[in-house]
């Protein structure tokens, strides 16, 4: 996905005007320029190298790393929504540096995105890149849309969740993973 700040400029500009405001008084006049500047860090954002490490290749439980904190765009309304993912995975030979399991959630989180499709991106991403027993990605999102207009209903939690391999087929290795997250009878 290539970023056209020109057309996000145009565009912000264009939208200020719509919604009434004046595109050139001292407090907006440089908002189209920041807005492109900030797709683009998102763009940044995105891109990372997956490394494999094979020399823990005799660990074979399970690997978590919970609560990290995302912030994504719900693509109906461009609005943030926002909370955490919890990611587990069992390794087949190979492990990942855990800072990519947090870098892949920012690769599918900065973008227009629906929760579901998030939560699945990253379950298949990380399934297809480590070929591991299985995943396992839960998120719990706030979506600013449903809080702040439409419902109006702040404080409320929307949970996803994507199974691949043995969380899948087995109701025993589920249970520990939501245990482990502190999400047991979710
Ligand atoms: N499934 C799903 N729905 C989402 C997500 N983010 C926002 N939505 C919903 O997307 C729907 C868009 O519905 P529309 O009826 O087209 O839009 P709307 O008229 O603005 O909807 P209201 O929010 O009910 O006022 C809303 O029900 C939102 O709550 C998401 O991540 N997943
Ligand atoms: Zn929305």
């Amino acid at each position: 996905m290539a970023i056209d700040k020109e057309k996000i400029k145009q565009a912000i500009r264009l939208f200020l005007e719509g919604i009434g405001e004046d595109p050139d008084r001292e407090g907006l006049k440089e908002t189209p320029d920041r807005i492109a500047r900030m797709w683009e860090e998102f763009d940044r954002q995105r891109e990372f190298n997956f490394k494999l490490f094979e020399e823990f290749g005799d660990y074979n439980e399970m690997v978590i790393v919970k609560d990290i904190r995302f912030y994504s765009l719900c693509e109906h309304h461009l609005l943030p929504f926002f909370g955490k993912v919890h990611i587990a995975y069992i390794p087949d030979k190979v492990v990942c540096g855990l800072s990519k399991l947090v870098r892949t959630v920012k690769a599918f989180s900065l973008r227009p995105q629906v929760q579901e499709r998030l939560t699945q991106q990253i379950a298949d991403f990380l399934q297809e890149q480590l070929n591991p027993k299985g995943v396992a990605v839960v998120i719990e999102a706030e979506h600013l849309c449903m809080s702040m207009r439409g419902v109006m209903t702040p404080g409320h939690i929307t949970v996803t969740s994507a199974l691949r391999g043995i969380f899948l087929k087995d109701l025993r290795t589920r249970e520990e993973f939501l245990k482990l997250i502190g999400k047991q009878g979710l």
